[in-house]
């Protein structure tokens, strides 16, 4: 089976729960009281997708630095603005390639959403890229977001895979549909 490496750079404002993510994604588990980054931390993931291997190279930034010269990825939250700004200097200074996936984290804390869920993913959509909602305290749609990365990642394969129907997104029972963190 043919192994892929994707370089994954989580960026964002400190405290929107970055470091949380990779956590639960690489795992499994969850500390209230995570320390905050210092410089950065890296860790991988390999999983399997389709027929192939997918090993996730995840640099986790200090919500206080500034982007350098590593790939992908996401956040948002109040920091909304702020992820505007970080996907531009993507678009300026990363990769013709890139593939961008927003997680709307911290979905669990319902009563103090500040960003509209449609507003987010009409943002996404706009830029093309990947909208998750996601929770890292609670494990929803963690995996699903890098499943969804995986897919946007072009295939190697002479005949890629068919469908294109992504994944079903869980949403919690009790979460209003509208809105999003
Ligand atoms: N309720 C809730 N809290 C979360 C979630 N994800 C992270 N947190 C909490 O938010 C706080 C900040 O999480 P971090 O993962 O350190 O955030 P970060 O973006 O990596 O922060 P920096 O390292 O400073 O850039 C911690 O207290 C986490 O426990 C979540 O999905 N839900």
């Amino acid at each position: 089976m043919a192994l892929r490496e994707l370089k994954v750079c989580l960026l964002g404002d400190t405290g929107v729960g970055k470091s949380s993510i990779v956590w639960r994604f690489v795992e499994d588990s969850f500390d209230p009281n995570i320390n905050p980054t210092i410089g950065a931390s890296f860790m991988t993931k390999t999983v399997q997708y389709q027929n192939e291997l997918h090993k996730f190279l995840i640099w986790d930034t200090a919500g206080q630095e500034r982007i350098s010269s590593c790939s992908p990825f996401f956040v948002l939250q109040e920091t909304f603005s702020t992820l505007k700004n970080w996907v531009k200097e993507l678009r300026q200074h990363g990769p013709p390639n890139i593939v961008v996936a927003i997680a709307g984290n911290k979905c669990d804390l319902i009563d103090v959403r500040e960003v509209m869920e449609r507003d987010a993913k009409d943002y996404a959509d706009s830029i093309h890229a990947i909208f998750v909602e996601t929770s890292a305290k609670n494990a929803i749609n963690i995996n699903e977001l890098f499943i969804e990365i995986s897919r946007r990642i072009p295939s190697t394969d002479a005949n890629p895979p068919s469908g294109g129907k992504g994944f079903k997104l869980r949403r919690q029972p009790s979460e209003p549909k509208r809105s999003c963190c």
